[in-house]
């Protein structure tokens, strides 16, 4: 293994400078990003635009998950999660991660401020500016509401890709960031559960830590309720069908039933499981408004 790494120094370097652009993370808020851009019309939209705007938010979003291992490098190298780390560990320091961070943000917001349009530029960095500043540098640090007021900027790329589209803002794109903002709390809770003990080793106020793993599953169970009733949304207002309504009711009964079972029934791995499904369940409900709204079947209103 060390021979493979002093073999190969350049692989492992981009390999690092990947590592810090979160890009699992990215890749599944750029979907979610695309999804808005392809309901805000009826057809598809113009390719130029979908490819930069494409560009524009990714290279926001990973400028955003770059500025936030800099500002986290203590306490994420005293996580067992975290300790290795590029920036945590020492092998990229904290002002090439910087440097890089402010690289790719600019030439994101720079892409979509020319090439798409300025509404979209700003409303981007406007998201970067909420999860790298608002939420790491205070919200998580200050309350175990953290995640749930910094969920709004992780929720937001629906409607920057409605926003790169149209040029403006609209009701049903807001229903997407609903959707996402009542998804993070059970998301993320389910996973704090797991690392209870290392976010209170370094004194992060996460909801499990301050409130205990029980009021914390029971919280989730609630808000998997809450998710239910607002994927209901888009298509008690009509813009989705009855595929989506049949395919988004399966997936938040089954993280209900996940939810139900972490709170009653738990093992030793249903904390990471839930966690797990979280995000298929995202990445497989935002398929299905695209599947959709290409192949709609209209709802049925009762005159
Ligand atoms: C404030 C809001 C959020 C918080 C606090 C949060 C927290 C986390 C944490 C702590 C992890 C584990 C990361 C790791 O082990 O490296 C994670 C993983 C993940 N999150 Fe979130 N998340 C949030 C919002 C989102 C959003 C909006 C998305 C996408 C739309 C998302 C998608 C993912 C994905 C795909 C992973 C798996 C990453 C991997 O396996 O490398 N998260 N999240
Ligand atoms: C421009 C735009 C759309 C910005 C949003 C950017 C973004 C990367 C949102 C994802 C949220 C996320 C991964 C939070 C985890 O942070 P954490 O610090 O709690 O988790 P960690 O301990 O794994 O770093």
């Amino acid at each position: 293994m060390t021979a493979i790494v002093k073999a190969r120094p350049g692989i492992n370097r981009v390999r690092d400078y990947l590592e810090l652009t979160k890009p699992k993370v990215v890749a599944l808020l750029v979907l979610t990003a695309w999804v808005g851009m392809m309901l805000a019309v009826p057809g598809i939209p113009e390719l130029t635009t979908l490819v930069m705007a494409t560009l524009g938010i990714g290279l926001l979003s990973a400028a955003a998950a770059a500025m936030n291992h800099v500002v986290d490098k203590r306490i994420d190298a005293q996580m067992a999660r975290t300790y290795s780390r590029p920036v945590a560990k020492g092998r990229i320091s904290t002002v090439q991660a910087a440097s890089f961070a402010f690289t790719l943000a600019l030439s994101g917001f720079i892409l979509l401020y020319f090439a798409v349009n300025a509404l979209t530029a700003w409303l981007t960095l406007a998201s970067l500016f909420g999860y790298a500043v608002v939420y790491t540098m205070f919200l998580k640090r200050a309350t175990p509401q953290n995640i749930v007021i910094g969920g709004l900027a992780g929720a937001m790329p629906p409607l920057l890709g409605w926003t790169a589209v149209t040029g403006e803002l609209h009701g049903h794109a807001l229903l997407l960031v609903m959707i996402i903002f009542a998804w993070t709390p059970p998301h993320f809770w389910a996973l704090a559960i797991h690392r209870r003990d290392d976010y209170a080793k370094v004194n992060m106020p996460m909801l499990p830590v301050t409130h205990g793993i029980e009021f914390t599953k029971s919280v989730i169970c609630l808000y998997t309720v809450l998710l239910f009733l607002v994927c209901l949304m888009p298509y008690l207002v009509g813009m989705s069908g009855a595929i989506y309504l049949l395919g988004s009711a399966l997936l938040n009964l089954r993280f209900m039933q996940y939810a139900w079972k972490l709170k009653f029934n738990p093992d030793a791995g249903t904390a990471m499981a839930t966690f797990k499904f979280s995000i298929v369940h995202l990445m497989v409900l935002f398929l299905l408004l695209l599947v959709d709204h290409y192949f709609k079947v209209s709802p049925i209103y009762v005159s």
